[in-house]
């Protein structure tokens, strides 16, 4: 790839639950690269496998998950690594921020009590070194009256200073890369836009890749350098952030698109498409939007598309992307 080595480089990754006679594949030969620094959106429907996705880099599945494939993140597999050097890793160079921050805090104890424990555990880990007081972590992610805020027990601050908390924990040590699962859905949509810079900011400080999933793609579209559309546990698109919403190209994806308002300050939620997500355990022989595409052809329902690259790093699974008429 043009950008020198990869931070994270997942290959042929497939995860499935339930019985193996009738397995729910929730991510399907998902191939995927994140450059250092680089702000990755993902996007997709509800089921479409995002989280999935994420837990996997992650390793934070339930045990019931099957994986294959190969997730290299800084030379490392990860898949295949030791429990121990997992953990260690996690919270480190590798951070996730969650949708609730209600249910990531406990109640019981003060912000201040639960951030020094983090900060403890990071300086035993041998953290990246600009850890930092308590203090200079809320004041990082930009906590108003942040010495107040340590005295105070999780209820009594909004869910956007909650957020906020969970950020700064997160980046404390200044993570290579931030998993970021809908980080900002339950929050004001006044405030999602002040959490999300937060994240460009880390990038510009620390260098911190970011994996950003979120039904808001104006979002994605302010905020990432790439994004990734999935279907039904597949990558169906993925490219440059400019040129897949200038020019997309799987029906997919321009049905997602087809209702962003051209002013860039809207927040646009995914708009729901005519036709049903397809049953994941049920899945057609071919592309699994077969169904519900207007572009379809007889071939898109017998054999699964093949990637086409179709710019510079942009690539779409779709059998009729090459032709224009998709
Ligand atoms: N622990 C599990 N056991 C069984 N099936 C699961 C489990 N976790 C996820 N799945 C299934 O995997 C598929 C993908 O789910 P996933 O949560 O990754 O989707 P998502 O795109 O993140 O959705 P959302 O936007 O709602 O968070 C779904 O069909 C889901 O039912």
């Amino acid at each position: 790839m043009p950008h020198g080595e990869p931070l994270l480089a997942i290959r042929g990754l497939n995860v499935e639950f339930g019985l193996p006679a009738r397995p729910v594949r929730a991510v399907a030969d998902a191939d995927l690269t994140l450059a250092p620094g680089e702000i990755l959106g993902i996007a997709g429907e509800s089921g479409s496998g995002k989280t999935t996705l994420c837990a996997a880099v992650m390793r934070t599945l339930p045990r019931t998950a099957r994986v294959s494939g190969r997730v290299e993140f800084a030379g490392k597999e990860l898949l295949s690594l030791p429990e121990r050097e997992m953990a260690r890793l996690r919270g480190r160079d590798l951070a996730m921020v969650l949708q609730n921050p209600m249910t990531s805090l406990d109640p019981l104890y003060t912000i201040g009590n639960q951030l020094e424990e983090v900060l403890r555990e990071r300086r035993r880990g041998g953290g990246a070194g600009r850890l930092g007081s308590a203090v200079e972590v809320l004041r990082r992610v930009h906590l108003t009256a942040p010495e107040l805020r340590l005295r105070q027990y999780p209820h009594q601050l909004s869910g956007g200073m909650r957020q906020r908390v969970l950020v700064g924990m997160a980046t404390a040590a200044a993570p290579r890369l931030l998993i970021a699962d809908e980080p900002t859905t339950a929050l004001d949509a006044s405030i999602q836009d002040e959490i999300l810079i937060l994240f460009r900011e880390l990038r510009e400080s620390a260098g911190t890749a970011v994996v950003i999933v979120t039904h808001d793609l104006s979002a994605i579209r302010r905020l990432s350098d790439r994004v990734v559309i999935m279907y039904a546990g597949r990558i169906v698109e993925e490219g440059p952030t400019v040129e897949v919403f200038r020019a997309p190209r799987h029906p997919y994806t321009q049905a997602l698109l087809a209702s962003l308002p051209r002013i860039e300050e809207e927040e646009v939620v995914l708009q729901p498409i005519p036709g049903q997500v397809p049953d994941l355990a049920r899945l057609p022989p071919g592309c699994a939007f077969a169904a519900r595409c207007p572009a379809a052809i007889p071939l898109c329902r017998e054999e699964r598309p093949r990637e086409r690259t179709v710019g510079e790093r942009h690539r779409v699974f779709c059998w009729r992307a090459g032709e224009g008429a998709a």
